[in-house]
Order: structure tokens, then C-alpha cells, then sequence
């Protein structure tokens, strides 16, 4: 297989478009984000309508209104619906849900009564909540892991990349029905009822991609002990209370949906203050949505080498500081500026979180992980969109005088700086919460990333085979591992070469030799990372290289990251200049999957307890701690590639999970679709 492109590399969307389960999600995605979109401007044009010649202030709570009534079932409604993600059939959810949305959105402009609009856009919101959940699980399932934080750039872009492709396809239908109007009376009919009429259509088509998708049975509902729907939404909500790294991601994430609650309920109100009406209401709607187009594309990929826990939290505060300015600001220009920054950190701060979660959880709770997202963002959007209105308008407006100088203070911008004030909060709590323990300071990392090329950089197109490491330190479980993983490979009749570092070939067995003789125990840190380098120069030329060539799985016991950990954390020489001598010795091949079986120091070094210790084995405990560091490290600064695993876990709760998460690797079982996976993955079967 061609190796994994590095975020950010070109073509790498149209990579992920290339597996056809994922790109007629995508289609599908594409389609209802439009309706939803759309049927928001339709639903909010009519209740300006109904409202007009009524107080400014009243048309803005009615403005509010809908957007609190579109949120408002998920109150109820959203851990229910994630239960139902994880255990009923998701493409049987998803196609009923879109279903019944067209059935509803058609049937308010045909029914043509206040009443029934408010009562169907509250049940097509209600069904919403059943779909968005079965969706989130189900990409994780369509696409590698290595491809998710792509797959998740592309759903997101099109999620909020419709909002103004709506918009202007509302502008249209609006001059539309003005001029045909004109001619003829009998078609002056709203433009809202002909948005409807097209937003019920793309449901329609949405759910008949969806019907064709192979999207795999859902495991949970063939369990006999599953356990019951509550019990399974109070372990949604555990998992998510007690995990460091899920806590500092939703945190971040209702943080910004709560300042973008607030943002959206005064945005109208504080452009009158600028001196801007609907056209700078426009351009602030624009400009927050091309911002985050930006984010989610360009973040990701201008820092692909930088920690995602890290960028996850500077770009939440990069988007309280935007917000804060602002709310200062009292010039529209400079405003909009502002606001396509707030916009950049919001969007790569979405991706990450999104990437991150679908990464993080177990497939069996991940449909009540994001429903417990998506029902406590709108709950909190709701609750800030109410708000903000309310708070500005108490206020009022102030003048401050100072000698000459004199700044008049809105509400509405008020609210913006409380709303930033909590963002910068927020993103401060996520990112300690997120980033506990890192072994590189963070003005070293943003030095290397950069300033510096990354390891992955330029590196040569491989062809064929696939390339898996197990790393880990003492007694982790690796040779286990690998012994377990390839007999199970070969049975599935893949072509399968087990390998190990150092010692794979006739010169690494004396380098392994010179290496882990303890009669050595005065060799210099330098010279130790030359062997292992010259022990991986050997390998790789006439090991690992040959057997990809042939297309074989290669599974590697230690490769590269061993000596990052070892030499460059552990012998702290440095991880970077380590990793520059080892682009150099493997001519930068990078595996396609790395899986790290993290262990206490102490513990693995137990489970050696029956031999003698080598060399290495008999460094202190702190290196060990060192070393483990240094491995979790490498894996947060690479998620793309790499799986981590509690070694902790009986051996066959490991093996379980690798070959897991290797069977979605591999071209089976996706009958339809083979030859879109194999002409990824063309891994030869014998
Ligand atoms: N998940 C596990 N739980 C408990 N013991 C395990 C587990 N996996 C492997 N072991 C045992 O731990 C010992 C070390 O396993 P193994 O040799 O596979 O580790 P390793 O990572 O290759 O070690 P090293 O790199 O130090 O050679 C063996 O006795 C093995 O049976
Ligand atoms: C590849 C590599 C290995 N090491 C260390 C890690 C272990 O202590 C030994 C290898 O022995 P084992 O059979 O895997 O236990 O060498 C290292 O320090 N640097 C490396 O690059």
C-alpha cells in the first residue's frame, strides 16, 4: 500500500473520497447539512414575517426563538438516541430519520398553519437527534483510522460549508419567486415554502445513499448481556466524566458552542451598533463560516506535526482572543477581520475534538459519547442563545469619557467579552486538563515544528505491503503480540514476514550482541544510537524493504520509535536530532500503523523478573519512566498512525483489540467496494 499521506498532503481529500462507503456518507452528509440549513433561513424569514411592525428587541427573541425550539428536543431526547446509535441498525436510523424529516419539512409549507411549522420543526429536530449520533459512529467504521481526522475535515467542511451555499440558494429562490412574481401572480409563492419543498427532496436523497451504504451490523445488538438502555447512557456519561484527555475535549467543545450561542443571540443587535444592518449581519455570518472552512482545512495541516492535545486548546484560546477583540472593536472592517480569526480556531478546534473522540472511544459507547455531546451543545447553545439577548439588554448602553476621548459600551458587546472571558477560561482548563506530563516544553515543540522538516516529510513513495511496528518498553507484550497477530494474519492467507529490531540480520545479531552485553555498560550514549541506526540500516535495506516491495504485511517487533524513546527520552540525546541520524539509516520509511503497548516501567520489568537482565533491561527505573514517557509522546504527536493499548489488559483482550483495529485496515469486508479499499490497500492475498 502507498503509505499513509501526512495530514495535509495534497490529494489527501480526495484519499479519503476514494473509499466509496465513505464518500456516499459524505454525499448524504452533504445533502441534509444543506436542507438543514436551509429550512433554518425558512423557518427564521417566517418568523421575522410574523413579527414585523412589532419592537426590535421582540423581533430578535423571535429570531432566537427558533433557533431555541430547533435545540430544544435534544434536552430530552439525545442520550436516548446515542443508546439507539449503538444498538439499533445506524442505516436503518439514519435512512428512517431522513425519511420522516422530508415528510415533515414538505408538510409545513402543505398544511400552510403557524401551529404545525412550530410542531413539525420540533419533531424534525427530535428525529434529527436519532441521525447525527448513528452518522458520528458510523465514519469510524467507513474509513481506516489513520484516514478519520480527514474523513472528519471533509464531513465538518460540508456540515458548515453548506451554511452559505444556503444562504445564497435562499437569496436566489428569494429574486425567484420576486420576478416570477411579477408575471405571474398564482407563483408568488414565499420563498421560505419553496426552501422547504427543496430542503424535504435532499432528505429524500439522503436516505437513498444512505440505504446502499455496507455499513457493518451493529455488534452491540447481537450481544445477549448488553446491558440496558439507562445503564448504557449512565456508562456514556461516566466515561465521559472520569477520561482526563474526553473530559478536556468536551469541555473545550461545549465551551465554544456556548460562546458561539452567545455570539449568535446579539450578533444583529451589536452590527446596528457598528452602524451595520442585514448586509453587515451578512458579512459577520460569512465571515465566521469561511473562517472555520479555513481552520478545518489549513490547521491541521500548517501544524500536522504539532501534539493535537496541545493544538486543541491554543486554538480554543486563539478564538477567546479573537472574540474578546471584537467585542472591543467598533469597527466593522476590523470586526469581520476578527471574527474570520475566531472563526480559524473554532473550525481546527471542532476537527481535532471530533478526531480525537472518534479516535479515543470504543466503538460500543462512542454513539452515547457523541450524543452526550450533541445533547449537551445544544442544551448550552440553547441556553446562551436565550440569554445573551436578555443580559445585553440590561446593560444598556454606557458612555465612557476620558479628556477627549469617548467609547460608547453596548450590551451586545458586553456579552461578547463575558462570552470571550469563559472561552479563554474554557480553553485553559482543556488544554491543562489535555496535556498533563508532557516530557517537550511546548515553545520546543512550535521550534520544531516550525522551524524544522518533520521525519515524514518527502518520504519516498513505498510500494505494496503493509507496515506494522509493536513498541513498547520492558515486558510489554510485544513478541507475544506479534507471534499472536501473525499467526492469525497467515490463517486469513495474507502474506505475513515477522521481524524484530535489533538482531534481524547477520550483522544486527553481533550489533545486538555488542549492544545488550552488560561487559558494555560504559558504551556512550552516542555511539549506542549509531549502532541501533546501523543495526536499522541493515535491517530495513534487506529486510523490511524487500517484503513490502512484495507486497507482504511486515510486522516489525521495535522499529525507529524504540530508539526515540530509548535513545533520544531515555539516554536524553534529544528525540529530534535522534530522528534526523534515522531518516538518514531507513531512508525515511515510516509503518503505517504503530501499536504501543503501554506499560508501568515497574511492571514490565517484573514480568522479566525469571531472567537475567541485559544491558538495557538493567538501566534504572526512572529511565524506564523515561522511555514510557517518550512512547506516549511519539503517539500523541502522531495519532495518525499509531494505536495505543493498555498492556495491563490480558493478552487476549490486547490481541482482540489489535486485530480489531487491523481488520479495518485490510480490504475485507467491504464486498462491494473491494476493488475502492484494494486500490488503496493492495495487500496480495495468496
Ligand atoms: N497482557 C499480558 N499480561 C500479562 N502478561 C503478559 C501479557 N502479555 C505478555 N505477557 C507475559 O509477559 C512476558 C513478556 O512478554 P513479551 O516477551 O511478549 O514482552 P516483550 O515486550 O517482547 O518484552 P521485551 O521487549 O522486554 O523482550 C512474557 O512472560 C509474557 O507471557
Ligand atoms: C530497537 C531498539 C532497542 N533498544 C533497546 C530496548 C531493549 O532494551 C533492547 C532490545 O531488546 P528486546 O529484545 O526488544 O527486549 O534494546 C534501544 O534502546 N534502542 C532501539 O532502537
Amino acid at each position: 500500500m502507498s503509505r499513509p499521506a501526512p495530514l495535509g498532503a495534497p490529494g489527501e481529500a480526495r484519499t479519503v473520497l476514494a473509499i466509496t462507503p465513505f464518500r456516499r456518507l459524505w454525499l448524504s452528509l452533504s445533502l441534509s447539512s444543506l436542507g438543514d440549513w436551509l429550512s433554518l433561513l425558512a423557518l427564521v424569514s417566517l418568523a421575522a414575517i410574523l413579527t414585523e411592525g412589532e419592537e426590535t428587541v421582540i423581533q430578535y427573541f423571535a429570531v432566537s426563538g427558533v433557533v431555541v425550539l430547533k435545540v430544544l428536543p435534544s434536552v430530552l431526547l439525545s442520550p436516548i438516541a446515542g443508546v439507539l446509535a449503538d444498538h439499533v441498525d445506524r442505516r436503518l436510523t439514519m435512512v428512517v430519520s431522513d425519511v420522516v424529516r422530508g415528510l415533515l419539512y414538505i408538510s409545513i409549507p402543505v398544511v400552510g398553519r403557524l401551529d404545525w411549522l412550530l410542531i413539525a420543526n420540533f419533531l424534525a429536530e427530535c428525529v434529527a437527534l436519532f441521525w447525527a449520533p448513528a452518522k458520528d459512529a458510523t465514519v469510524p467504521n467507513l474509513v481506516p483510522r489513520h484516514r478519520l481526522e480527514q474523513a472528519n475535515q471533509l464531513s465538518l467542511l460540508t456540515t458548515y460549508g453548506s451554511a452559505p451555499v444556503a444562504a445564497a440558494l435562499f437569496a436566489l429562490l428569494a429574486s425567484l419567486s420576486t420576478v416570477l412574481g411579477g408575471f405571474f401572480p398564482a407563483m408568488r409563492t414565499p420563498e421560505a415554502d419553496i426552501a422547504l419543498y427543496l430542503n424535504g427532496v435532499t432528505f429524500f436523497i439522503a436516505a437513498a445513499v444512505v440505504w446502499r451504504l455496507p455499513i457493518p451490523a451493529t455488534r452491540a445488538a447481537d450481544d445477549p448481556k448488553r446491558p440496558s438502555v439507562f445503564r448504557a447512557i449512565w456508562e456514556g456519561l461516566r466515561y465521559a466524566g472520569t477520561t482526563r484527555l474526553v473530559r478536556g475535549l468536551l469541555l473545550g467543545m461545549l465551551g465554544a458552542f456556548g460562546a458561539g450561542g452567545a455570539v449568535i443571540g446579539v450578533a444583529r443587535i451589536y452590527v446596528t451598533h457598528l452602524g451595520a444592518g442585514n448586509a453587515g449581519f451578512g458579512v459577520l455570518f460569512g465571515a465566521v463560516f469561511t473562517g472555520m472552512a479555513v481552520g478545518m482545512l489549513l490547521g491541521p495541516r500548517v501544524l500536522r506535526d504539532f501534539s493535537r492535545r496541545r493544538l486543541f486548546g491554543l486554538s480554543l484560546l486563539l478564538a477567546g482572543v479573537a472574540l474578546l477583540l471584537v467585542g472591543l472593536s467598533s469597527d466593522m472592517v476590523l470586526s469581520a477581520v476578527l471574527t474570520a480569526v475566531l472563526g480559524v480556531g473554532a473550525g481546527i478546534a471542532w476537527v481535532i475534538g471530533l478526531t480525537m473522540l472518534g479516535q479515543e472511544v470504543d466503538d460500543e459507547i462512542r454513539g452515547r459519547t457523541f450524543a452526550f455531546l450533541h445533547a449537551v451543545a445544544r442544551v448550552v447553545l440553547m441556553g446562551s442563545v436565550a440569554a445573551a439577548p436578555l443580559i445585553a439588554a440590561t446593560m444598556g448602553e454606557q458612555t465612557f469619557e476620558a479628556g477627549e476621548l469617548t467609547y460608547r459600551f453596548h450590551g451586545s458587546a458586553g456579552v461578547l467579552l463575558i462570552a470571550a472571558g469563559l472561552l479563554i477560561l474554557v480553553s485553559l482548563v482543556a488544554y491543562w486538563q489535555m496535556n498533563e506530563g508532557h516530557e517537550m516544553s511546548l515553545l520546543a515543540e512550535l521550534k520544531a515544528v516550525l522551524g524544522g522538516r518533520s521525519a515524514e516529510d518527502d518520504a519516498p513513495e513505498r510500494p505494496g505491503g503493509l507496515f506494522v511496528v509493536l513498541e513498547g518498553g520492558e515486558g510489554s507484550g510485544k513478541s507475544t503480540q506479534v507471534r499472536e497477530i501473525a499467526v492469525w494474519l497467515r490463517e486469513e492467507g495474507f502474506d505475513v514476514l515477522t521481524t524484530r529490531e535489533p538482531g534481524a540480520t547477520k550483522l544486527g545479531m553481533r550489533l545486538r550482541t555488542m549492544l545488550l552485553d552488560k561487559a558494555h555498560a560504559g558504551m556512550s550514549a552516542r555511539t549506542e544510537a549509531l549502532l541501533y541506526a546501523a543495526d536499522r540500516a541493515e535491517h530495513v535495506e534487506t529486510v523490511i524493504r524487500p517484503a513490502l516491495e512484495r507486497g507482504a504485511i511486515v510486522i516489525s517487533d521495535r522499529y525507529v520509535d524504540s530508539t526515540l524513546a530509548y535513545q533520544g527520552a531515555g539516554r536524553e540525546l534529544g528525540v529530534d536530532e535522534v530522528a534526523r541520524l534515522n531518516d538518514w539509516a531507513t531512508g525515511r520509511l515510516v509503518p503505517d500503523l504503530t501499536i504501543l503497548l503501554d506499560l508501568p516501567a515497574e511492571e514490565g520489568l517484573r514480568r522479566h523478573a525469571d531472567r537475567p537482565a541485559d544491558r538495557l533491561e538493567s538501566e534504572t527505573l526512572e529511565f524506564h519512566e523515561r522511555v514510557r514517557r517518550g512512547f506516549l509522546e511519539l503517539a500523541d504527536r502522531h495519532p495518525e498512525r499509531y494505536l495505543v493499548l493498555d498492556a495491563r489488559e490480558p493478552q487476549e483482550a490486547v490481541t482482540k483489540a489489535i486485530r480489531r483495529h487491523l481488520r479495518k485496515m485490510l480490504p475485507d469486508p467491504v464486498p462491494d467496494d473491494a476493488e475502492a479499499i484494494t486500490g488503496m490497500i493492495p495487500i496480495i492475498k495468496e
